[in-house]
């Protein structure tokens, strides 16, 4: 009782004021911590809801990140064992697409879990901190790197090399067409064909041509189970980059290693065959059965150049496979369910088609890819399709200390910016009549008036990004924006302009996965966690019939 009322002489008034005291100062000093750092997102259980919720239903997850980033530019959550702050905002976005920030520490995640690559191959990625960029960065090295030991760069150059230059991305798009040709041809002249759904087609069909355009024939032969294994493999990539236990992610790890023992299984064959006789007959030529493309050889030099394990060389290829499709495929086939369900936009994108159709040498119609790809209402669609469609995390490590804001984070934060925010944010987007929400197929055409030779006023489309082009990044930015975007558009173009020029279309209803019919049109997939572009969750069933 003594010790309650008097202390040994210390007054309980002043020990109440020491506790106030204290109270205050700690709730004043969290408060400061608070506003140094930024708001969290809630996570109902520590270390576990959020990268849960990622996992199982990103859809839902991005929206509460939309909800969190409404109220403040950048917010902190936690997504498994790492830390990471959400950013929106053009001035945010564009600053983590400057050099001082890196996506080499999610790649690494990404070839570590996704590609399972060796650890000794992991090591060589890891003690190269001199980046992709063709001059070295700084990073304290007695002795620097040699040019041909910089293992970022190599894979860089070689992405410049042999898919981004004009003669690459051509050969790869004449190869494309011709091999989804192939697949075209195979429906009868003349003849409606009743049950065709379009995306169950595109992701057999359309992949199976891009595989062979890319990686050749000879791997279709060797795996007739590849286009399958790929897409189980695909669900995956993303989900296995956070590198839970593998007992939690059994599936996703069978999946994984099937498709790269594929992969493996056709190097080693290829390699093989490609050389038996000292010297290929291959050499310099733009595409061959064993390997494909330019791209591929490049992959299988660049492995060999780096003395990649057996292990690696699956993921290597599996993950290009991975970077091959599973975008091209989803945004191909949004393409194609939005122009066939609007009859005039359907008129006026065979329209434009046409106006790029030429007569090759087997006097057959194939397209002036340049003209094609410059259309304005083609061009308009697809980027539409990657407005709406396209939702990835675009993920950055610091390499200094940054301000972004108004917050000072330390070097090594990781930073992602959600596409998702810019591509839907009204002020960017939304017309009176047109929220961003809406796919809205003429939201990138203006008209603008020219006058002819004999001076007569004509009113002509053109395409245009209206200065939104920083509210628009479906290819990411920066240094490692992506390496395939010309081959892409190139790609999903054609196969759009195939099929409309070659068949006449009529819709018949929107399915479900099993068949049945479905009473509403395709959305997203929201149990999607692949990473960039969602695929529908409903098929369209429609017939068709080639014409020629
Ligand atoms: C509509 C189709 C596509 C979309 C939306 C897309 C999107 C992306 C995105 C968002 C990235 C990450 C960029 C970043 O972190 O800043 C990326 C990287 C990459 N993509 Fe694509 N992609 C598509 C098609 C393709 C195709 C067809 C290929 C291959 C032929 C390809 C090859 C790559 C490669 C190699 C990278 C890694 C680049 C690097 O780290 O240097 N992509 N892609």
């Amino acid at each position: 009782m003594g010790f309650i009322m008097d202390m040994g002489g210390f007054p309980i008034m002043n020990l109440s004021l020491l506790f106030l005291g204290l109270i205050v100062f700690i709730a004043g000093w969290r408060r400061s911590r608070r506003l140094l750092e930024p708001p969290r997102l809630h996570e109902a259980i520590p270390f576990v809801s959020n990268a849960w919720h990622f996992m199982k239903n990103k859809r839902l997850f991005i929206e509460r990140v939309t909800d969190a980033l409404a109220a403040s530019p950048i917010v902190q959550c936690r997504l498994g064992p790492m830390n990471i702050y959400l950013v929106t905002g053009n001035s945010n976005v564009s600053a983590i697409f400057r050099s001082s920030f890196s996506s080499d520490p999610w790649v690494m995640r990404i070839l570590e879990h996704s590609g399972a690559y060796a650890l000794a191959d992991l090591t060589k990625f890891a003690t190269d901190t001199s980046g992709g960029a063709r001059v070295p960065q700084a990073d304290g090295r007695a002795r620097p790197l040699a040019q041909e030991e910089r293992i970022w760069h190599a894979k860089h150059r070689l992405h410049d090399e042999a898919l981004m230059n004009t003669r690459s991305v051509t050969a790869l798009s004449a190869a494309f067409q011709r091999f989804f040709g192939e697949r075209l041809a195979a429906f009868p002249v003349g003849e409606w064909v009743e049950d065709v759904r379009i995306s169950a087609f595109l992701r057999n069909s359309m992949a199976t041509a891009a595989t062979r355009a890319a990686l050749g024939s000879r791997i279709l032969e060797i795996n007739p189970d590849f286009v399958e294994a790929f897409w189980e493999y695909e669900t995956y990539v993303e989900p296995l980059a956070f590198g839970l236990p593998h007992w939690l992610n059994r599936r996703a790890v069978r999946s994984r290693d099937q498709f790269r023992a594929m992969c493996l299984k056709w190097y080693e064959i290829a390699n093989r065959e490609f050389h038996c006789d000292g010297t290929s007959s291959y050499e310099g030529v733009d595409w061959e059965p064993i390997f494909g493309s330019q791209i591929s050889r490049g992959l299988a030099q660049w492995v060999k150049s780096f003395d990649f394990a057996s292990e690696s060389i699956g993921g290597v290829y599996a993950l290009f496979v991975f970077g091959l499709q599973s975008n091209t495929v989803a945004i191909c086939t949004w393409v194609m369910m939005e122009i066939i369900r609007d009859p005039n936009l359907y008129r006026e994108i065979k329209e434009e088609i046409s106006q790029a159709e030429v007569i090759n040498d087997s006097d057959e119609v194939a397209f002036n890819l340049q003209e094609l790809v410059s259309k304005p209402l083609l061009q308009s669609v697809y980027t539409e399709a990657l407005r709406v469609h396209v939702s990835i995390l675009i993920t950055r490590t610091s390499t200094e200390p940054v301000t972004i804001g108004g917050y000072q984070l330390p070097a090594g934060s990781v930073f992602q910016a959600p596409t998702h925010v810019a591509h839907f944010d009204e002020a960017s987007w939304g017309t009176a009549d047109r929220p961003a929400s809406d796919f809205w197929a003429y939201r990138h055409i203006r008209e603008v008036e020219t006058i002819d030779a004999v001076g007569h006023v004509k009113k002509q489309r053109e395409f245009s990004m209206m200065g939104r082009g920083g509210s628009f990044f479906p290819y990411g930015g920066g240094i490692s924006i992506c390496a395939g975007r010309a081959f892409a558009k190139h790609e999903v173009l054609l196969a759009v302009a195939m099929m409309v020029s070659n068949f006449d279309v009529e819709f018949i209803e929107w399915v479900n996965p099993n068949g049945s019919r479905s009473d509403r049109p395709a959305r997203d997939h929201t149990g999607y966690g692949n990473g960039i572009a969602a695929p529908p969750d409903r098929d369209m069933k429609l017939s068709w019939r080639r014409r020629r």
